[in-house]
């Protein structure tokens, strides 16, 4: 069975010189409540997954995203979640809006660099968070600190 496309983004308070990651805690389903994701959601048919990220994240959060670059991940550029989901993710800025718990969340949090990976995320989500902190720390290394923007 071809797995199910999930997009989500690592909201982070400047695409320019990250340092802040918003981490999402579930409220449901029972079996991942209390655990800290990625927002987002899957991509309904008819939608890009940039589409369907918007979507999502207008839903969740009620803010609307500037999209940076995507965080390419080893399954064929996503990441396995499990047999059942996939997962592509974006860099994303709030350009308008809370962001605020809206629905399948709890609680959101700003998690400080140095700190993100200080709260117990999906499992699936570990070393995507690992992968994330090694890039911007390679980016802020770099001349160019910014992870993009494109849309
Ligand atoms: N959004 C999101 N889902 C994740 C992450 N990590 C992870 O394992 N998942 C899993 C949890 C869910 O079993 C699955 C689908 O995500 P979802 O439940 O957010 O999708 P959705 O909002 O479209 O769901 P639904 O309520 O419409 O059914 O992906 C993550 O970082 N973000």
């Amino acid at each position: 069975m071809t797995p199910v496309l999930v997009v989500a983004a690592a909201v982070v308070d400047d695409l320019d010189d990250p340092r802040l990651l918003l981490a999402a805690r579930r409220a449901t389903p029972a079996s991942l409540a209390g655990r800290w994701e990625f927002p987002g959601g899957k991509v309904e048919p008819g939608e890009t997954p940039e589409e369907a990220l918007h979507r999502e994240l207008r839903e969740e959060l009620g803010v609307s995203v500037g999209l940076g670059v995507e965080l390419l991940g080893p399954d064929g550029g996503a990441w396995q979640l499990s047999d059942r989901y996939v997962m592509r993710l974006w860099f994303a800025e709030v350009l308008e809006g809370g962001p605020e718990p809206l629905v399948e969340h709890d609680e959101l949090r700003w998690l400080p660099a140095g700190q993100w990976l200080d709260v117990p995320w999906l499992d699936a989500d570990v070393r995507i968070v690992e992968r994330l902190t090694e890039f911007v720390a390679t980016f802020s290394r770099g001349e160019r600190r910014s992870v993009g923007r494109s849309g």
